[in-house]
Formats: structure tokens, sequence, C-alpha cells
């Protein structure tokens, strides 16, 4: 059995992911640390999975490099200095996605060719969250954004309910609009996603990985 080190095991994320790993044992995964902030980390893990705070992330991967174990965080809003860090790390192997799900990152792509194929129109994001969500706009609509070059100021969003990530692009003329959304239907998408991405990150060598990787390593193993 693999351990797992669950950094924000009691919020929203790291509790779907807990009760993921609970819950299948063929993964060969177990829970062996769930850290809530300030809490510190007694016991052995193999791997971090991080959900909580840009404070939160940063204090997982201190502990992560400390012990030379792969480090995934999906926490959004982090500080840039904290992603160059990431970016620059050689000691361990290192994830990160504002968004861990395989079908955001292929709706991503579906938005960026559509950004080469309606050239000469507006493009437009909105994004809806449920109503404890902590930053705005979304990490997922920030990557859309950055995507279809459009300021972050110009993502427009709604808090609401218990809406759990709806994202959607828009390409408007004065004689058509063209729509794309992606909506999250539960946060298993991403709890899945997340574990499934920390058993690749074992397997790797030291550095940074994105979704980008991860996905070439899923098309490559389904032509298999
Ligand atoms: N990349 C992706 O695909 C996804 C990313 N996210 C992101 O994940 C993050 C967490 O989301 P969610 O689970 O909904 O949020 P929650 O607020 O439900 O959970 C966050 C948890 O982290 C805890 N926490 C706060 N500070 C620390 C700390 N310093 N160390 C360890 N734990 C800490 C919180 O405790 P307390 O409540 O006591 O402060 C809380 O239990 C957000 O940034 C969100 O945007 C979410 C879904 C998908
Ligand atoms: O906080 C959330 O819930 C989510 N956060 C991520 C984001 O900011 O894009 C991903 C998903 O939309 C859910």
């Amino acid at each position: 059995m693999k351990k797992v080190f669950i950094n924000g095991a009691e919020g929203k994320m790291g509790k779907a992911i807990a009760r993921i790993i609970q819950s299948r044992p063929e993964l060969g995964l177990e829970v062996s640390i769930r850290r809530e902030s300030g809490q510190a980390v007694l016991g052995d893990f193999d791997v971090v999975i991080d959900f909580s705070t840009p404070q939160g992330a940063q204090e997982a991967f201190s502990i992560a490099r400390k012990h030379r174990r792969p480090f995934l965080t999906g926490t959004t809003n982090l500080p840039e200095t904290f992603l160059f860090q990431m970016q620059e790390e050689e000691k361990i192997p290192v994830f990160y996605a504002p968004n861990v799900s395989l079908s955001v990152y292929f709706f991503t792509e579906l938005v960026r060719q559509a950004a080469c194929m309606f050239p000469g129109y507006e493009a437009r994001l909105h994004e809806i969250h449920h109503q404890y969500k902590k930053d705005a706009p979304s990490g997922t609509a920030k990557k859309l954004a950055d995507v279809l070059e459009l300021p972050y100021e110009n993502v427009t969003y709604e808090r609401t309910g218990e809406v759990v990530g709806t994202h959607t692009a828009s390409f408007v003329s004065a004689f058509d609009e063209i729509t794309l959304t992606h909506e999250a239907k539960n946060r298993d998408l991403f709890a899945d996603s997340a574990v499934h991405i920390a058993l690749w990150l074992m397997k790797r060598e030291s550095g940074f990985y994105t979704m980008s990787d991860y996905a070439k390593f899923k098309l490559k193993e389904k032509r298999k």
C-alpha cells in the first residue's frame, strides 16, 4: 500500500479524495496523514495531495521537499513566486493544475481551437461556483483567459448555492454567438482525477509536471 498525506483533509476536496481512496482498495492507496492548518506531520507518507489554501500549499510543499516525496497541488490563487519555485523544482516530482480534470484539460484545448476558428469574434468568459469559494475568478477561468488572451478583469463570475464549477467561453459577433460550456456535476470529477494523477506522479522522475504531461501519458496509454 502507498501512503497518502492529504493536506486540507477536512475540506470539500480533502474529504472527497479520502473517500475515494478508502472505497477503492484496488488502487493500492491508504490515507496515512490528514493535515489541517498548523498541524505537525507525524508519520510516513509516499505522496502529498494538497487542496487547501495558498499558505497551506506552500507549507505542504516544504514538507514534501524535506521528506523527498512527490507533491501534487490543485490549490488555486497561488502566488507567482511559488508557481516559479515549483516550476524550478529538481529534487522531487511536482504537479500543479488549477483544474485536475482531464475533461477540463480537453475543454481548454477546444476553447483554444475555437479562438483560432473565430478570429473576428469577441471572446467572453463566465464562471459560476459555490458560495464558499474564496477566489475569483477561478483558477480554471484564469487558465482559459490566458488561452484567449483576455485580461482577468474581463472574466465575469457568480458565487451561488452549491454549484460545483461551470465555465463558459463565448465567441460573439454582430450576427451570431458560439458558446462552449463545461459543467462539473460533482467534486468526484476532480477528486478521482487527483488520485490517479498522484499514482502517476509517484512513478515520475523529479521535476515539474502539468495536465499537458498527464494528458499525453493517458492518450499514449489509450493507443496501446
Ligand atoms: N485543481 C482543481 O481541480 C480544484 C481545485 N480546487 C481548489 O482547492 C482548494 C481547496 O478547495 P476546497 O476543498 O473546496 O476548500 P475548503 O475550504 O473546503 O477546504 C480547504 C481546507 O484546507 C484547510 N486549510 C486551511 N489552511 C490550511 C493550512 N495552512 N494547511 C493545511 N490545511 C489548511 C481548511 O481548513 P479551515 O476550514 O479550518 O481553514 C479546509 O479544511 C481551493 O484553492 C480550490 O480552488 C478545488 C477543486 C478542484
Ligand atoms: O474551488 C472550487 O470548487 C474549484 N476550484 C477550481 C478553480 O478555481 O478553477 C476548479 C474547479 O472549478 C472547482
